[in-house]
């Protein structure tokens, strides 16, 4: 484990700690059916996942662990990764976005938050893409196999112990990789739910007046937010959450780092072969359940001068922000309705031409064209906060949130997502989401928040706030 937490000594620019040799191989295995089926252990803190439609990575075990805190957090952690990757001996036999080494990554929302960022590189990352299929092992160089500790990792169920360690300790896995048989999946059983920072009732009054500081003119958008604390009867078994999140919202992208679990459908930014791509959501209505009401509501919120006017808010703020980094960029001219099972949302797919003149040219490991310039991760910090969860304009509406919404964040609506040794990566917004307690299992915060303009109202807002919250409480049954 490395850490480079910069606290008490903020460090210097480009100032990154000594990282810890690793080997990292990464094979091509069958097809080994449901990733998140695969996770072998229920433990949060230890359970990575990005997956979305079947597809993408999953991991458990910790090999390297980076900290960070602060305004520079995103960047720093950006740093440290160019830095581990290059003290990495890699062997990847599939190359593919998510094989060779990956780091899972979450970053709190405010600078000032005491859950600062983390990028975490599984011990065996098991992908999937295009119906390949691959494991990535990951072991300090030089250990020997025991000390690989393939039994913790879960591995042995691959097949290891049948196809035996190769010379450099590491699990051999073939071509025919036995189905994974990880420890049975608990659910919470009975779970409770209290208020969190504020009441509904509070949280009304603390958006009517927003509401009001809008009208006079302080800022334009706020995106407010409120928290509810959720107590299970058993300790929470991450595996169940992701499943559920995973089956009710297979379009979202369901993702579990450092404790943080949720299925967002906002996607901050995608860095692949060169090119950047963003969805922007702002402007929502809830759905009813009947498809003939759905489709009128539909076409309502495409209509919404309201909804239209938050959602261009974002878009232009998150264009302002990817400009200097990108050599071209395509907007849409309209968005279009995003339909989830709880909520529409208008919707942008932004995308760009990644300037590859930026950023650490020289420093990513490349084995794609477009492995130069700002990594993925350097692009969400310069993205984040965009206004589809802070605000416009951004600082003064930092501002007004959190003197508003009366709480920490925590990592909710921060980045959250994967990067490679080249920089690609997939960062969402950490939206639709919980945190679990690292001090209680029994106990997970969940969040939920709306953009508030002039037009608002505050009972719309909290009973939006309501359908955003019920991913995770469907995923808590
Ligand atoms: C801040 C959240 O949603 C954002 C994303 C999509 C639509 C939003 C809205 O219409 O208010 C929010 O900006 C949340 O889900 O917690």
């Amino acid at each position: 484990m490395i850490t480079t937490d910069p606290r008490p000594v903020p460090p210097e620019p480009g100032a990154v700690p000594a990282a810890r040799e690793l080997f990292v191989r990464t094979v091509e295995i069958d097809d080994v059916g449901d990733l998140l089926a695969a996770l072998p252990r229920a433990d949060p803190a230890l359970t990575f996942s990005w997956v979305r439609r079947g597809e993408g990575v999953v991991g458990w075990g910790e090999a390297l662990r980076i900290e960070t805190a602060g305004a520079d957090r995103i960047a720093a952690a950006d740093r440290a990764w160019v830095a581990a990757v290059s003290a990495m001996t890699v062997e990847d036999g599939v190359r593919l976005p998510g094989t060779g080494p990956v780091a899972f990554g979450s970053f709190a929302f405010s600078a000032g938050s005491p859950a600062g960022g983390v990028l975490v590189v599984p011990e065996v990352v098991l992908g999937r893409r295009e119906g390949r299929t691959w494991l990535t092992t990951v072991r300090a160089e030089g250990a020997a196999a025991d000390e690989l500790g393939v039994d913790e990792l879960g591995v042995d169920e691959l097949g290891v112990d049948e196809l035996g360690v190769d010379d450099v300790g590491h699990a051999r896995v073939g071509a025919t990789a036995r189905t994974l048989s990880p420890t049975p999946v608990t659910s919470p059983g009975e779970v409770r739910y209290a208020d969190g920072a504020l009441s509904a009732r509070e949280w009304s009054a603390a958006v009517a007046g927003v509401i009001a500081r809008i009208r006079a003119g302080e800022v334009t958008k706020v995106v407010m937010a409120r928290d509810v604390v959720a107590t299970a009867q058993r300790p929470l078994d991450v595996r169940h959450l992701l499943s559920r999140l995973a089956a009710g919202y297979p379009g979202c992208w369901t993702f579990s780092v450092d404790r943080l679990v949720g299925a967002t459908p906002e996607l901050l930014v995608r860095r692949e072969k060169g090119l950047a791509a963003c969805r922007v959501l702002a402007g929502t209505i809830r759905r009813t359940g009947d498809d003939a009401d759905d489709l009128r509501r539909a076409a309502e919120l495409a209509r919404s001068s309201k909804d239209l006017e938050e959602h261009e808010l974002a878009v232009a703020s998150l264009v302002r922000a990817l400009r200097p980094y990108c050599a071209s960029i395509n907007v849409p001219e309209a968005p279009f309705v995003l339909h989830l099972p709880n909520v529409m949302h208008l919707a942008s797919d932004v995308t760009g031409v990644v300037d590859g003149a930026l950023g650490h040219p020289s420093t990513y490991r490349t084995h794609t064209p477009g492995g130069s310039g700002p990594s993925s991760l350097a692009l969400a910090a310069a993205l984040h906060p965009t206004a589809a969860v802070g605000g416009t304009p951004t600082p003064a509406a930092l501002a007004v949130l959190a003197e508003s919404e009366r709480m920490d964040r925590g990592r909710y609506a921060g980045p959250v997502g994967w990067i490679g040794a080249d920089g690609d990566g997939e960062w969402g917004i950490g939206l639709r989401s919980g945190e679990i307690a690292a001090d209680d299992p029994h106990r997970i915060r969940l969040f939920a928040g709306c953009g508030v303009v002039a037009a608002s109202d505050p009972a719309a807002e909290l009973a939006e706030s309501e359908a955003k919250l019920q991913p995770m409480r469907e995923a808590l049954v």
